[in-house]
């Protein structure tokens, strides 16, 4: 174990807890962070109305990616706008940076991510940064760096900050050798994606740091998420979003999977919602701190099949990637999310025709005010 790192470790406990072995003095909760040892038993946060001054003071890293954006807005409703912080290491568009607080922060810079936290009296931590399974093949190291070394930082600076954190994880947490139809929450997992591998160490990592420390580590394996505003990362279940804008756009897609990969998918809204949603649960309530949630699971066959409902010009094509296919090909077709409903009632409201209306709704919608423009 590195000196510096064990140093910063002992000089850090050592502010956190009295010297003397007492009983750490009686604080509000606001001053103390929200790990599992300061929350009392019977705290029901889903009954809780925070008062503004008792709201989580919120940190959501990576933050410019397919997700963060949607979650700062969903989580600004629920907390106010000036606590929810988002980060990244890129530059916001306007409409981002003039929707509420956005901040620079590279989670590879242990110190700068805990000047954030330090700054901002930050409370819970979203961790959204990583690259995803068909860029992180096309950079491992650097993929090995944003998901691994990143991950590390940001459970070194939750653990010492009492922060609660969630980590999202991915049905590519599962490799070919894993019950694919459906995968359960426990089983095996080898993975064989740099991505895979970072995020079963990630579930790994932050299950370690709850038994170990305390940390209020929460985790949701999600799908292939599928969201109309906003880009994909360079995941191999991006078809699934980029062939509404060309449905709406062209009339024809042309896919990089074959017509029978079967991928778990879910609308944002409903990942948005799992994700406060097991934020807040009762501790008590949570029998794990690794969760599989689930929604639909398609084809891009049945996928296009839908979308000629409402498109009857529609033609879909196949022009298979061999990465982003062997990647698929290991992954589950199904998820069993069945502990998520039966612990804190999860409960998915988009299924596939809902999908497919609302995404083309909102493309159509968006291609009426630019060709009225
Ligand atoms: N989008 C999906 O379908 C799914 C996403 N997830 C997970 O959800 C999280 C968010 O996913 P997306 O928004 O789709 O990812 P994304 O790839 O769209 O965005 C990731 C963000 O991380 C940032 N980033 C990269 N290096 C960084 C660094 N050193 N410091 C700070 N930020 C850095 C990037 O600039 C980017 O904005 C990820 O952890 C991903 O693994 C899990 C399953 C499905
Ligand atoms: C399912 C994911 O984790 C992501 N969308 C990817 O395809 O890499």
């Amino acid at each position: 174990m590195p000196v510096v790192w064990m140093l910063r470790r002992v000089a850090s406990r050592m502010l956190q807890r009295p010297a003397c072995g007492c009983q750490a003095p009686v604080l509000p909760s606001r001053f103390l962070g929200t790990s599992p040892q300061q929350i009392p038993a019977d705290a029901n946060f889903h009954s809780t109305s925070f008062s503004e001054a008792d709201q989580p003071r919120v940190l959501i890293t990576g933050g410019l990616g397919q997700l963060g954006v949607g979650l700062a807005s969903f989580l600004r409703k629920r907390f106010g706008k000036d606590n929810v912080i988002l980060s990244d290491i890129r530059k916001p568009p306007e409409h981002v940076f003039l929707s509420g607080p956005f901040i620079y922060s590279d989670i590879l810079d242990y110190k700068n991510l805990r000047e954030i936290v330090v700054n901002n009296r930050v409370t819970w931590l979203f961790h959204y940064s990583a690259l995803l399974s068909a860029v992180g093949e096309a950079n491992v190291s650097l993929a090995r760096a944003v998901n691994i070394t990143g991950l590390h930082n940001v459970l070194d600076v939750a653990e010492e900050h009492g922060l609660r954190l969630f980590v999202p994880s991915t049905i590519g947490a599962f490799g070919p050798t894993s019950p694919r139809n459906p995968a359960p929450d426990l089983c095996i997992q080898r993975p064989r994606t740099i991505y895979g591998v970072s995020k079963v160490h990630a579930e790994l990592m932050g299950e370690y740091y709850y038994y170990r420390y305390g940390l209020d580590f929460r985790c949701l394996r999600y799908p292939g998420i599928i969201s109309a505003d906003s880009q994909p990362g360079g995941g191999t279940t991006d078809y699934a979003v980029q062939i509404f804008h060309d449905a709406v756009k062209n009339g024809r897609f042309e896919c990089n999977l074959k017509p029978s990969t079967r991928l778990p998918m879910m609308y944002i809204d409903d990942c948005l919602r799992a994700t406060l949603e097991v934020m807040e649960a009762p501790a008590e309530s949570l029998s794990m701190r690794t969760y599989n949630v689930n929604a639909m699971s398609f084809t891009p066959a049945e996928l296009a099949q839908e979308i000629l409902k409402h498109v009857p010009e529609f033609q879909i094509t196949y022009n298979v990637d061999p990465v982003r296919q062997a990647i698929a090909d290991g992954w589950p077709m199904n998820f069993d999310d069945s502990n998520a409903r039966k612990d804190w009632g999860w409960k998915h409201d988009f299924d596939l025709p809902e999908l497919v209306t609302t995404m083309l709704n909102f493309h159509g919608s968006e291609s009426r005010v630019a060709q009225a423009n």
